[in-house]
């Protein structure tokens, strides 16, 4: 298994099965198919019902909630419909379905009643003097077609102009103040807690005189707190009196998760059964890096708005395939019209959702969270996207892929060392830092993220003729041309004077930088190379930068060149200690994760015709535990580092030249 394959293994490992998390999303704050979604505009006759044991049994989970066989009893016929009779799915979570369904109808009826009433003291209120008015802040805007008002700031008390003001309710005798924001702050607290059943007795709770909208605060009920629910329903309140206001919901943008696009993905509010969305009310994926390093906070404040309509919807779908086989949604009660509605944000949605998880589904995983989740759901149906045959979705997935790979080759490259004009891009996978760009390299994708038509004929063509192969890569390089050209051929193998075996030189002259060739071998691991035991060692490579710097070293995967059997003409260079005539160069051609390159030789300073070319092998001669212990060196540097060795080294260095006199 290659290194990479070994990476995404773990990184699969360490993933939360999604499946484990099925009840998590299937009921209160995600439903995954069509038909629970719009389950509760289902209607049933009430011949389905028998009185028995089954029904009984379900009668009495109401009852110990508070929920009255009378109330219970219209509701199971609805979910029975819709549940084909599946009393599995009804009685799953001690019946949770039943119960969020009957509350949901309970607040319906109550949101009627209100309904009227706040429109009748609406009324009354308007004949109030202004100067009783406190400027409120206004909710984020109004609905499309209306004007937007400016928004006042909160410590300003003055009425903006053209705002339409909202009336701070008068709080009664042991209600909560709302008039700062931290009290705002210290309320949602305990509306989070309320709203998961979680409520101590002397928790305050905030409610509403009924004569104006109040400021915008978290979920509450008007007249007995979430609590009293035994649900365990993440609820968001939208409004169903007054104007309709377009309401920011916490929309979890799947390309602001810092992770691969779900670009098949929409956002949209759930719509009335049989009526296609509003174009508006669907959000694209389009990842963007930059999104990606947004904190958790601006991504919530950055998200697009949603139409919540008077009066309507039951569920908020926050992403879904296009297909519809997966969704995430919100249980949304907007039955009700509580004007004290209040966009929770996202951080809030979370905390509910972790809380959820952790104690309605005792999750013991410490790890456990939200966002884990929904990169996992993302991740998911990014995969069903690009592994589908559906057109569009091959498009959106092939695009977003592109997108990333040109972002993070191009944001490697440039932490490589170049600067943006300086990245080639004349490789599909590559992206290195060279000028070749400025003469021929282009940009091989265009703005919309697709491959150039120029680029992919090219690519077709060489994979028609393999012979071709050559023009993936970049050929400006000194590499590529060397290969085409042949500038290796100048250089030749010849027996050094001063006892080092074989070297290599050249019969020209050779200017500062030239590339000169590049090192081949074999590409072996390093326990590999270990086991081989090769007595005299060529100068192994490792070809892996990072191999260290991940934590543990492991021999079995680090990767070298070693060019002791096989090898080209680089074989015959030899070690100079610091001031070598050559540099080596990593290089990368195909690889496009910086892991693995070629090496090439580039000469540090003008070199003489037949002068030896060498390199410093970078040994570290007083290390007798690697391999760099195999060869005594002659290298006559006065930089010399064998210096244990180091008369031992000129006598040979004499002895060989005398020799070669001779
Ligand atoms: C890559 S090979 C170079 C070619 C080698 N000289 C030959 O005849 O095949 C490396 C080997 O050359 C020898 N060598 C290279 N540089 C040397 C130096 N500065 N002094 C002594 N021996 C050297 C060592 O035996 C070393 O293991």
């Amino acid at each position: 298994m290659s290194r990479r394959e070994g990476r995404d293994s773990d990184s699969r490992q360490n993933r939360v099965p999604l499946k484990a998390f099925g009840p998590f999303f299937k009921l209160g704050c995600a439903s995954v198919n069509q038909s629970s979604r719009t389950w509760l505009e289902t209607t049933c006759s009430s011949s389905i019902i028998a009185p028995n044991r089954i029904v009984l049994k379900a009668f009495k989970a109401m009852k110990a909630i508070g929920i009255s066989e009378n109330k219970a009893k219209p509701v199971l016929q609805k979910l029975l419909k819709l549940y084909e009779k599946n009393w599995k799915l009804i009685e799953e979570e001690n019946y949770r379905a039943l119960a969020d369904a009957s509350f949901e109808e309970e607040d319906a009826k109550v949101s009627e009643q209100k309904k009227a009433k706040i429109v009748e003291q609406g009324e009354n209120f308007e004949k109030e003097p202004l100067a009783d008015v406190e400027p409120l802040r206004p909710l984020k805007r109004l609905r499309r077609g209306q004007e937007v008002p400016a928004t006042p700031s909160r410590s300003n008390s003055s009425p903006v102009s053209g705002a339409s003001l909202l009336r701070r309710p008068k709080l009664k005798e042991g209600e909560l103040p709302s008039t700062s924001m931290q009290q705002q702050s210290q309320d949602k607290t305990k509306a989070l807690q309320l709203s998961t059943g979680n409520v101590g007795a002397d928790t305050p709770c905030l409610t509403y005189n009924g004569k104006e909208p109040v400021l915008p605060i978290i979920a509450f009920t008007e007249n007995s707190c979430i609590s009293e629910r035994a649900s365990h329903g993440v609820l968001i309140r939208g409004p169903t009196v007054g104007p309709l206001y377009e309401v920011s919901i916490a929309v979890i943008h799947p390309g602001s998760l810092g992770i691969r696009d779900s670009s098949a993905g929409n956002v949209s509010m759930d719509q009335p059964v049989g009526q296609e969305p509003h174009p508006s009310q669907h959000i694209s994926g389009e990842y963007r890096s930059s999104e990606a390093q947004a904190s958790l906070t601006e991504r919530s404040s950055n998200c697009e708005l949603a139409n919540v309509p008077e009066g309507s919807h039951s569920s908020l779908e926050i992403a879904s395939s296009t297909l519809g086989e997966v969704r995430i949604s919100l249980t949304c009660n907007s039955a009700v019209g509580s004007p004290n509605f209040h966009k929770p944000t996202l951080d809030e949605l979370i905390e509910l959702m972790e809380q959820r998880g952790l104690r309605s589904y005792k999750i013991t995983d410490p790890n456990f969270s939200v966002m884990n989740v929904m990169k996992d759901v993302c991740e998911c149906y990014w995969e069903m996207a690009t592994n589908s045959s559906h057109e569009s979705q091959e498009r959106v997935s092939v695009m977003a892929s592109l997108d990333l790979l040109r972002k993070s080759t191009a944001q490697d490259a440039l932490l490589f060392g170049g600067s943006e004009e300086n990245i080639c891009m004349s490789s599909s996978m590559n992206a290195v830092v060279c000028a070749c760009v400025r003469q021929s390299g282009k940009y091989v994708y265009s703005s919309e993220g697709l491959l150039e038509k120029e680029f992919l004929d090219e690519c077709i063509s060489m994979t028609q003729d393999p012979q071709q192969q050559c023009l993936l890569n970049c050929r400006c390089c000194p590499l590529e041309i060397s290969r085409n050209e042949g500038i290796i051929e100048p250089c030749k193998a010849f027996f050094t004077p001063d006892g080092k075996g074989w070297g290599l030189r050249t019969p020209e002259k050779l200017q500062k930088v030239a590339f000169v060739c590049e090192y081949v071998g074999e590409i072996v691991t390093v326990t590999e190379l270990y086991e081989r035991n090769t007595k005299n060692h060529n100068c192994p490579v490792l070809l892996d930068p990072y191999w260290a710097s991940k934590g543990v070293p492991k021999d079995e995967e680090a990767l070298c060149l070693e060019a002791t059997c096989y090898g080209n003409v680089a074989r015959f260079l030899n070690h100079r200690c610091f001031d070598a005539n050559l540099i080596e160069i990593p290089v990368e051609i195909e690889s496009p994760e910086h892991h693995y390159y070629h090496l090439a030789f580039f000469t540090t300073r003008d070199v003489d015709a037949f002068e030896e070319l060498i390199w410093d092998y970078g040994i570290d001669f007083d290390d007798h535990d690697h391999l760099s212990n195999a060869f005594q060196c002659r290298c006559g540097s006065k930089f010399f580092r064998n210096m244990k060795n180091l008369y031992l080294s000129i006598d040979s260095v004499e002895e060989g030249q005398a020799k070669i006199l001779a």
